[in-house]
């Protein structure tokens, strides 16, 4: 999810003079597009997303029991927001139910994003659409942007990761499909460089990853973290793991009545992309069809060069030494 367009009502310059003030004093670059970034708080933002940042920093309200769902953009974000709706929701609707919120609406429709909409309200984000409590949430910010925020507040937040070739590729794909322009090479290069910079939106990535891999080793009832590639993998562990973090664990009879399963069908990604809301509609001027494409491990091989792996192979092998992750 981005700031690239925003919608119609919100096209104005939301920027105050005290950010464009702050923003003269950032170091700044321009990621593959040529858009231009500000490095705060060690993370590229552009300048609307980091008035969006501030805003939430200066006044967002946590609530005990919310949930932050974080994640780099293209990191299985989407997916992240529909199994927290499915099982937030299990108790009162079925996925066979048409008033599920997830027939009716794409996941970002659903979960509110705290940097856009506090970039468009500046207050705590609306929450009409998704009244149930705990509330949930979505960001893109790196972890160590929220913790002044957040603290002394028990708020669960829940990571996705995904390695950065995949990540990359998919990015990749997005900006051509929500500029509808031609899948160039010469846009693929720009964006591989920029990612090997760490000057790319909400980059640098190992550093966004490593703040949430080590808040979830010092803090491991507040932050989960869990991997695109495992989702995959484990379908049924991972979304145990999660229910257990969330405290929302399934009953036995759940487990017994199939609804396990009924939630990951209900989340795939060829049942979201069939669904006619993500064939038709828009959230924040971006086509909900653009959320969805592949979802493969390993797609990158697709379309990197040898050279290239090697480069990003390296630059994470280094970047994450010391820390016990690894991709
Ligand atoms: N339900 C589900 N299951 C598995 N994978 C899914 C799902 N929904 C979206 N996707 C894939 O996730 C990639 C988009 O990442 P994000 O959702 O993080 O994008 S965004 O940051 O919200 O814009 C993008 O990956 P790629 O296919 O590799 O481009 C999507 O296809």
């Amino acid at each position: 999810m981005d700031l690239i367009e925003l919608p119609p009502n919100v096209k104005g310059d939301k920027i105050s003079e005290e950010t464009k003030i702050l923003i003269s004093s950032l170091p700044s670059d321009a990621d593959g597009q040529g858009k231009k970034l500000c490095k705060y708080q060690g993370c590229w933002y552009y300048h609307n997303t980091l008035q969006g940042v501030l805003n939430f920093q200066r006044g967002f309200q946590p609530q005990e029991t919310d949930i932050i769902l974080a994640s780099f953009p293209k990191s299985g974000t989407t997916w992240l927001k529909a199994l927290a709706v499915a099982l937030l929701e299990r108790s009162k609707n079925r996925s066979s139910d048409d008033h599920h919120p997830l027939l009716s609406d794409n996941p970002h429709g659903i979960v509110p994003f705290l940097e856009i909409d506090m970039y468009i309200e500046s207050s705590s984000p609306d929450l009409t659409k998704f009244s149930s409590l705990p509330r949930l949430f979505s960001t893109h910010m790196p972890l160590h942007t929220m913790q002044e925020t957040l603290k002394n507040s028990p708020c669960k937040i829940v990571y996705i990761c995904r390695n950065m070739k995949d990540t990359l590729i998919s990015w990749w794909f997005f900006v051509c499909a929500i500029h509808k322009i031609e899948l160039k090479r010469s846009i693929l290069d720009s964006i591989y460089e920029s990612f090997c910079s760490g000057a790319i939106y909400y980059g640098p990535f190992w550093d966004h990853v490593l703040s949430y891999w080590r808040g979830s080793l010092e803090d491991p009832k507040h932050v989960l973290f869990m991997r695109y590639e495992e989702m995959k993998a484990e379908p049924h562990d991972q979304i145990k793991r999660l229910t257990d973090f969330l405290e929302c664990p399934f009953t036995k009879e759940e487990e017994e009545s199939g609804l396990v399963e009924e939630v990951l069908e209900l989340c795939s990604l060829s049942n979201l992309k069939s669904l006619e809301v993500n064939k038709t509609e828009k959230v924040n001027n971006v086509e909900h069809k653009n959320y969805f494409r592949k979802g493969e491990v390993g797609d990158w091989k697709n379309y990197l060069t040898p050279e290239m792996e090697k480069k990003i192979d390296m630059i994470v092998q280094e970047k994450l030494q010391g820390s016990n992750l690894k991709f």
